[in-house]
């Protein structure tokens, strides 16, 4: 069987989320229904309070959907909810007290993974996150940017199939998350992790992702789908192409933006 005659490695289809708040309920996002292969970088985008976080809370099993299908995994790579999913937050959310590859470590050792190899492992992300020289240093030694990278290792050092990240280079100045971006992409492709990006940034979706997911708030639900066609790999100057213009163009529409 080839790659291409797999089932995806995520499915949704349907899915609806009802929040309980204070005995009565609140519809949190509905129709959301996705594929995703494996290995892909797919953006999910939208304005704030559309659902993305709740879809994410989903995945990584931290809410039960109310409604729908959600299948992760498939019979060649088989999906452990708790085990096989690494998180990105807009907050590195490092602990100040450890040193870097001690922060990147964490999650192997709540798994309980390992010790010697775990290390080994570390120690390689940081290569891969550029980030070397600064694995006894902490945290408050190191610019947003670099903290952001630690953060990816760490979402990598149990290697999880899934990466689940929300607004990851959302408090990064812009020059910052431009390159961020790009560092993203490479460590995508190194890595050949499944990644789901939660952005509000319309650019940044559609320059990252192979699919860009749009949410639409007001009710929240997932209410398009591109298939993002660009020249790879996919460089700065990508940006100045008329089909880039195109895509996001029409993501601005959806959304009521233009
Ligand atoms: N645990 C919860 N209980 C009740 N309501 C919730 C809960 N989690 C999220 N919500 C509500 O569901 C809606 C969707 O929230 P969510 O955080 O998924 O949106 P978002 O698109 O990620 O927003 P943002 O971009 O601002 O992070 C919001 O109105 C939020 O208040």
């Amino acid at each position: 069987m080839t790659q291409m005659d797999q089932k995806p490695f995520i499915r949704l289809d349907g899915v609806k989320k009802v929040f309980n708040v204070g005995g009565s309920e609140f519809l949190a996002v509905q129709d959301v229904s996705l594929e995703i292969r494996e290995g892909e970088l797919v953006s999910i985008v939208g304005p704030s309070g559309c659902g993305k976080s709740t879809v994410l809370s989903i995945l990584s099993d931290l809410n039960k959907a109310t409604e729908g299908t959600i299948e992760i995994g498939n019979e060649h790579s088989p999906f452990t909810p708790g085990r096989d999913v690494g998180m990105v937050f807009q907050k590195a959310l490092l602990l100040k007290w450890r040193t870097i590859i001690d922060n990147v470590l964490l999650p192997a050792e709540i798994l309980g993974l390992p010790q010697k190899e775990s290390r080994e492992r570390a120690a390689d992300l940081l290569d891969m996150v550029g980030l070397a020289k600064f694995a006894d240093a902490y945290p408050q030694q190191l610019s947003g940017g670099m903290q952001q990278r630690a953060s990816i290792a760490r979402a990598l050092v149990h290697d999880p199939r899934l990466i689940l990240m929300d607004e990851p280079f959302g408090a990064l100045d812009a020059l910052t998350r431009e390159r961020m971006n790009l560092e993203l992409l490479r460590i995508w492709k190194e890595s050949r992790k499944t990644i789901l990006f939660v952005t509000h940034g319309i650019q940044e979706a559609v320059f990252l992702g192979s699919q860009v997911a749009v949410m639409t708030a007001g009710p929240a639900r997932m209410a398009a789908h591109f298939d993002i066609e660009l020249p790879e790999p996919r460089t700065l100057d990508v940006k100045t192409t008329e089909k880039f213009g195109a895509y996001t163009r029409d993501i601005y529409h959806l959304l009521g933006l233009n």
